[in-house]
């Protein structure tokens, strides 16, 4: 693959782009909101101009909602010679494309199965895929060329391919993906209005179980109302359960010792089944999570600040791999930690000191 066009430049299509970009491949991005493609282009992964003639491959990375009527346009506009999309949910985009008059031939749903709790370009990592299965969901009509790009866009981001059929990839994310953002969201949801006496005790335990209770609600909203009868499937499960648990604490309450021994064994059956769940929960097979180091420097909260500093940092040849920024309250500046290879750190804080920027150390 030479040329490759991903439109929605967002955690997930700006994380392939720098997979894309950084292994040789001529990346143009483009997004309904033209900041987050100019973003996306000064963290390195391609450029915002649009393609002169058609590309190899579209990625197609915008909400589950608007996967089909990206495709059909793209497809009417002959902006590539094979579309991919990598939604979260599958069935259902595909059946859209469909009723638009979109060619299922040049078109194959796909799903990498790597994400963080973070939107847009500024969460996206070049490494993010690296390792993680990346469901495709080829069909008869899937035309071999199209397979064969996407397989290509699989191995460039260094994940795993599994091939599935739609429905059943749907029926599968219901279990491993969509009930555990919700029951990361409703333990989060009882922090909502607890007593901050309780609150500040949180430990590592809630930290693990919530981090994905922070995850963009309208994007949820989407993905679930994509894939709602295989979700309340599960949550029904995961309800008895939860009832079949709530009884075995009331026992454990009860005077009566035959009460309590049986609250025991309904507790130790529901810990012994989690540590069975979980010994199945494969590891991550590819290279171990890189290690980053940050350089933490004082940016001005006005327009262009950020691709000024992500084109300092790209014309010092450094790499950024994330960023977060914390906003100084009530002040026009903010933090932004560049994080970068340990290796990085000297190269990329001279250079930035030299045009200008205050680092914090
Ligand atoms: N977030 C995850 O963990 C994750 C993981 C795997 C797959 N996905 C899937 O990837 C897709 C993108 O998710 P994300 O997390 O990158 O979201 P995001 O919010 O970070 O990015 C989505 C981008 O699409 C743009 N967009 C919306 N509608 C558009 C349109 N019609 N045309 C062009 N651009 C449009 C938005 O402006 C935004 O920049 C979704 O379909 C999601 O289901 C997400
Ligand atoms: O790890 C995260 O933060 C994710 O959001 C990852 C995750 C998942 O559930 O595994 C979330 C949704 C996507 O469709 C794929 C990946």
């Amino acid at each position: 693959m030479r040329t490759a066009l991903v439109i929605g430049t967002g955690l997930i299509g700006t994380s392939a782009a720098l997979a894309l970009a950084g292994r040789g491949v001529r990346v143009h991005l483009t997004d309904h909101d033209p900041a987050q493609a100019r973003t996306a282009a000064a963290l390195g992964a391609g450029t915002d101009e649009e393609p002169e003639d058609p590309v190899d491959l579209a990625v197609v990375a915008v909400p589950p909602a608007h996967v089909a009527a990206a495709v059909a346009d793209a497809q009417r506009r002959g902006l590539a010679r094979g579309y991919l999309d990598v939604a979260s949910v599958k069935g259902g985009p595909r059946r859209e494309l469909a009723a638009l008059g979109g060619d299922p031939r040049r078109y194959l749903g796909t799903h990498p199965m790597a994400g963080r709790e973070r939107s847009g370009p500024l969460a996206a990592t070049a490494d993010l895929f690296e390792g993680r299965p990346w469901v495709l969901t080829p069909t008869a009509e899937t035309d071999t060329e199209v397979l064969n790009l996407a397989l290509e866009l699989v191995a460039l981001c260094r994940a795993v391919p599994v091939v599935m059929d739609a429905d059943a990839h749907d029926r599968a994310v219901a279990l491993v993906s969509h009930t555990p953002q919700l029951l990361s969201s409703l333990v989060a949801a009882r922090l909502e209005g607890a007593d901050e006496t309780a609150v500040r005790l949180c430990g590592q335990g809630i930290r693990d179980v919530t981090r994905i209770a922070a995850s963009d609600p309208a994007m949820w909203v989407d993905i679930l109302s994509a894939n709602p009868g295989p979700v309340a499937d599960v949550l029904a499960a995961v309800a008895a359960d939860l009832d079949e648990t709530v009884t075995a604490l009331r026992a454990l309450q009860s005077a009566d010792e035959d009460d309590r021994k049986s609250g025991v064994s309904g507790i130790e059956d529901v810990l012994r089944r989690g540590n069975a769940g979980r010994e199945r929960v494969p590891g991550k097979h590819g290279a171990a999570p890189a290690t980053y180091e940050s350089v933490t420097v004082m940016i001005g909260d006005q327009p262009g600040e950020l691709a000024r500093i992500f084109a300092d940092a790209g014309r010092a040849g450094v790499n950024i791999e994330d960023v977060r920024i914390e906003h100084a309250t009530g002040q026009q500046a903010g933090l932004i930690q560049l994080m970068v290879e340990p290796g990085a750190v000297p190269s990329l804080t001279a250079a930035l000191r030299e045009r200008g920027w205050s680092i914090r150390q």
